[in-house]
């Protein structure tokens, strides 16, 4: 059997009691470690918090461990309980479903226990989910790679009058440049986008179209550590939230399209008065 379970968003105790029993009747106990991160982070106290409210060893899955390995965490799959562990929903903005479908072709029964994601999490603002368009990724800009396809997916949604979440980009245990020539493995530091790097990044795409879709003057909303203690949330022109701190991972933002005066009610509550 396998267990693919959500964790939620905040912190160890946002599991269900569904998953919890789930983890306590497993052998064995992955952790998907690389597309989002509990509000405490993954450090060896952040992980030993897991291991004991759920009171099992849990082995941390790369991204390298989930690709490379997931025929071996299948196979233990076939003949003992293990348990998947996702941050958030399994389902919410991740694509374990190649897992799901090796599961299934190998005649292994799947178990999926769903939590909070951040793509219901942001209603919290007031933005009503059904009056989203699609959800863009934005990918950290180097020197040479500026990749600007989530312009069009905005410009799509503004056009239909549509939201747009922006999640922001996450490397974890990215190879270092140096290391790949070097035929060795070498790690860069971890780096989580910020929601002011998500706006420079987005302003330089849109300051080169002729009308563009948004500008610095277009009402947003930013996101920091949904469903945590501490969580921020600021509604206001993108220009505004280019100069706030909005403190630790995991950011994220929307780009409002257009509301509803009951929504702007809500937003009120978040807006940004400076
Ligand atoms: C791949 S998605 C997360 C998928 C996760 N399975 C879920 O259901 O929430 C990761 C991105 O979502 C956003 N995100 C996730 N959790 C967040 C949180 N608690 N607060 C703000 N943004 C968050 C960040 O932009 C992050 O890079």
């Amino acid at each position: 059997m396998l267990y693919i379970i959500g964790l939620g968003l905040g912190d160890e105790r946002d599991i269900t009691l569904k998953g919890l029993e789930a983890i306590q009747k497993s052998d064995k106990v992955y952790m998907e470690a690389y597309t989002s991160l509990l509000s405490f982070g993954l450090s060896s106290d952040g992980l030993s918090n897991l291991e004991k409210l759920y009171g099992k060893p849990i082995i941390l899955a790369d991204r390298e461990m989930v690709e490379e390995k997931a025929g071996d965490i299948l196979s233990e799959a076939q003949h003992s309980h293990v348990a998947f562990l996702v941050v958030g929903d399994p389902f919410g903005a991740t694509t374990h479903s190649d897992l799901v479908v090796r599961a299934k072709t190998m005649g292994i029964e799947v178990n999926v226990v769903h939590n909070a994601s951040v793509m219901n999490a942001i209603g919290i603002c007031g933005l009503q989910l059904y009056h989203y368009g699609e959800t863009v990724s934005i990918p950290f800009f180097t020197e040479t790679w500026r990749p600007d396809s989530f312009y069009e997916k905005i410009q799509q949604n503004k056009n239909m009058g549509l939201h747009t979440l922006c999640l922001l980009d996450i490397r974890v245990k990215e190879p270092t440049l140096e290391s790949l020539c070097r035929g060795r493995k070498d790690y860069e530091p971890p780096r989580y986008m910020t929601i002011n790097t998500a706006i420079d990044q987005l302003l330089e795409i849109s300051q080169a179209r002729d009308e563009p879709a948004y500008t610095e003057d277009t009402e947003c909303v930013g996101f920091a550590r949904l469903g945590s203690e501490d969580q921020m949330i600021v509604a206001g022109k993108m220009k505004q939230l280019q100069l706030i701190d909005f403190g630790a991972p995991l950011h994220c933002l929307v780009i409002t399209g257009k509301t509803h005066p009951l929504e702007e009610e809500m937003l009120d509550f978040y807006r940004c008065r400076t």
